[in-house]
């Protein structure tokens, strides 16, 4: 039933990106106080929409996402986990989130999350792999080695994340958090505690400004002019009234970071994996930079696997939020009594280079996938080739070859492919 809704919601929202284009120009959202026209669709995900945004007042241009969460679903939970993703990982190759609101869906069903992020009106690696298929052209080998280094280096800053620590008397009042922390629980309710520092409001009101007045909001959308106000609660309106649901930031839960109980010098380290890293999730910026993004797959990435049901979970959740052509071999099949970690994103990396001098996944347009055969067995056997008439070194083939190893353990560490890449690069010079 739940699937169905779901379903219909997204019918909802095609139909809304279609004729919000189309027949209704003017079509309009006000969030937080501020009116936002649509001026047009620009990708569509598996459970979102991306909009080209307008803010009325500065004219100043957003991609908006739209995450649809339908009642009774784990919808909000995993979209504010993502906006909280979207805030941890600051780094010049990775994207930052402009704002996030949370908003009573229209239809009163169930909620809307909001991002706000920077518009990259260049689009993403996948567009431009696209755009050599179609004009049969390629990446020069400097241009591609150029911005794979610089996703390597969004993955590195995933890979070493640190974590800030809770100090002993933190340790010994909550027992349950720690090196390895309790899985977090389900629908939490905000306490209305100030939850982010000073310097992160200051960050984000630069880059998204207030309205002026009361900053209350309201949410609206008819598709023309008049807006019909309905109940809104954004992330501040959360935190003052406790009023939403919200189990973001693992690690500053239980790390005293709400009471202000820890010291910002205290670290440890908590590698993060990207989780689907492809061509499509990586931006470009007017000049020329990679930009990482879509981070609604993003964990912890160290996870030992003790039983059975864990294994098969695991698998789902891979199955469901990663791209099959990308997706490392030991995530087909998840064995128990082993430990998945970040080397699943060297594996998508290896992946990434290939399309990006092949345009295509090693894993998509093989002869097996033609014949017929599994995707999932060539991946697991690592079955693939480079064309015979590829004219890119001999270095850049043995650093595809090195990222893509079926036995994660054989794969290099991100630091270990960026030295890799240098050096490749350096042959060019
Ligand atoms: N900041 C942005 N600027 C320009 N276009 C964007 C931006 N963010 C997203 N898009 C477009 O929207 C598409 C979908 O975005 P995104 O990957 O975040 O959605 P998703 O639901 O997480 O997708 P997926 O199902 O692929 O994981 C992107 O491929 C891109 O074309």
């Amino acid at each position: 039933m739940r699937a169905l809704d779901n379903v219909k919601d997204q019918i909802k929202d095609a139909l809304w990106a279609i004729s919000s284009c189309i027949c209704q120009p003017s079509a309009k959202v006000k969030i937080n106080g501020r009116t936002f026209k649509i001026v047009k669709v620009l990708g569509e995900g598996g459970f979102s929409f991306v909009y080209l945004a307008q803010d009325e007042h500065s004219g100043r241009q957003f991609a908006l996402k739209k995450i649809r969460c339908p009642t009774g679903s784990d919808g909000v939970k995993e979209a504010m986990r993502e906006v909280e993703a979207y805030r941890r990982f600051k780094h010049p190759n990775i994207i930052r989130i402009l704002d996030s609101a949370v908003v009573q869906d229209h239809d009163g069903e169930g909620k809307i999350v909001y991002l706000f992020l920077p518009l990259y009106k260049r689009g993403n690696l996948q567009d431009a792999i696209n755009a050599h298929s179609i004009s049969g052209t390629r990446f020069s080998e400097q241009e591609m080695l150029r911005l794979f280094r610089g996703t390597c280096e969004a993955v590195r800053a995933m890979h070493t994340y640190r974590a800030p620590i809770r100090t002993a008397s933190e340790q010994s009042s909550n027992p349950s958090s720690g090196s390895n922390p309790a899985p977090p629980q389900p629908h939490r309710r905000l306490s209305g505690e100030r939850r982010r520092s000073q310097s992160d409001d200051e960050d984000e009101d630069e880059l998204l400004p207030r309205p002026e007045g009361d900053g209350e909001g309201g949410y609206s959308y008819d598709g023309t002019d008049t807006a019909v106000s309905v109940p809104l609660v954004t992330k501040r309106k959360v935190q003052q009234e406790g009023e939403m649901v919200f189990d973001g930031d693992e690690e500053l839960q239980g790390h005293g970071l709400e009471n202000g109980n820890m010291d910002p010098s205290k670290t440890e380290l908590v590698p993060y994996a990207h989780r689907d890293m492809k061509p499509g999730n990586v931006m470009i910026t007017d000049d020329g930079a990679p930009i990482l993004m879509d981070f609604g797959s993003t964990i912890k990435a160290r996870i030992k696997i003790e039983s059975r049901q864990q294994a098969l979970m695991q698998q789902d959740i891979a199955a469901e939020q990663s791209t099959m052509a990308y997706r490392a071999p030991e995530l087909f099949d998840v064995k128990t009594g082993v430990t998945i970690d970040e080397k699943v994103d060297i594996w998508s990396l290896g992946c990434t280079l290939f399309a990006l001098a092949y345009l295509h996944s090693p894993f998509e347009n093989t002869q097996t996938t033609e014949q017929g055969g599994s995707i999932a067995m060539a991946v697991m056997n690592a079955q693939y080739k480079h064309p015979n008439n590829s004219s890119y070194s001999q270095g850049l083939k043995e650093l595809i070859d090195y990222m893509l190893k079926a036995d994660p353990k054989q794969r290099p560490d991100i630091h270990e492919v960026i030295e890799r890449t240098d050096r490749v690069l350096q042959t060019l010079n």
